[in-house]
């Protein structure tokens, strides 16, 4: 999917929300634990009432793969189900040396034909740039992340001053375009997301950490937003362990409509 279709599909459905599917076992409501594929046949009715309001879905690798190949299974279908107009973001956050990282992408963008996919930086350029030989795919590059450990590299002063991230915004940049690459900037920065925005200013960013980490969607759009959106805010947990009952879809669809409706109006108001 291209930056137009993706832009296109956010005007269209008045939404930058994406529903992050971190399907476990353990929380997911006990009568689907009968189902042949529990986790397929939960994310089946998270996408069927969540749909309408999404631009985006991220199925975190780490769910599935804990599962053995009966979470590979679990993921192929769950990707198969997406609609295809739906951008989709296998969150894995790899990254090897460059004839590995080339059989990651070969994995996500081959064997399974994700949109997109998460990856750490730390081992430069030849651990990325794998991934952006692929045509139509995105690289989601880790820049600032939403987690408290983000203080320990990622701020930290580097050759002439400037912080990790911001090489790492400027480097990568090098190395793909707004059309392929986009930057992992967590909504627990605050005004951080203004100056990360200052450093990559038309890339698309993945923000998690609104809902269960306490992040600000207001301060988000405030900060982050460009004139194309620029922004897929994810919500895992929020939404869909809004309930561990039954009703856990039509709880799920209530917490991704609530998302919607502001974003709708930070759309009118800031882009
Ligand atoms: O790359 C990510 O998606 C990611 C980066 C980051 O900085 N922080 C972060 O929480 N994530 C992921 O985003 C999701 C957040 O989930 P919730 O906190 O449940 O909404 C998880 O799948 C995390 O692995």
């Amino acid at each position: 999917m291209d930056k137009k279709t993706l832009f296109g599909n956010i005007q269209r459905k008045a939404s930058f929300l994406c529903v992050g599917l971190d399907t476990d076992l353990a929380k997911i409501p006990s009568h689907l634990l009968k189902e042949a594929d529990p986790i397929f046949a939960f994310n089946r009715e998270i996408i069927d009432k969540t749909a309408d309001f999404a631009v985006a879905y991220k199925p975190n690798i780490a769910f599935y793969e804990a599962l053995g190949p009966k979470g590979w299974e679990s993921l192929q279908k769950t990707l198969e189900y997406i609609p295809k107009d739906i951008f989709t973001i296998a969150d894995a956050k790899r990254g090897d040396i460059g004839n590995t990282s080339k059989l990651y992408a070969k994995a996500f963008f081959e064997q399974m034909d994700f949109d997109s996919i998460t990856v750490a930086p730390y081992m430069g350029k030849d651990s990325v740039s794998p991934f952006l030989e692929f045509k139509d795919k995105w690289v989601i590059l880790l820049a600032l992340t939403s987690n408290e450990g983000s203080k320990d590299f990622q701020v930290l002063g580097t050759e002439g001053g400037k912080p990790l991230f911001q090489q790492v915004l400027e480097k990568s940049q090098q190395w793909g375009t707004d059309d392929n690459l986009m930057y992992v900037v967590g909504a627990t920065r605050g005004e951080k997301i203004a100056e990360v925005r200052k450093y990559a200013p038309d890339h698309f960013f993945l923000v998690p950490g609104v809902g269960a980490q306490g992040g600000s969607l207001e301060e988000v759009a405030k900060y982050g937003m460009n004139k194309s959106c620029g922004l897929l805010v994810n919500s895992s947990r929020g939404i869909i362990y809004a309930s561990e009952d039954k009703d856990f879809g039509d709880r799920a669809r209530v917490e991704a409509e609530k998302l919607q409706q502001e974003m709708a109006k930070l759309l009118e108001q800031y882009c």
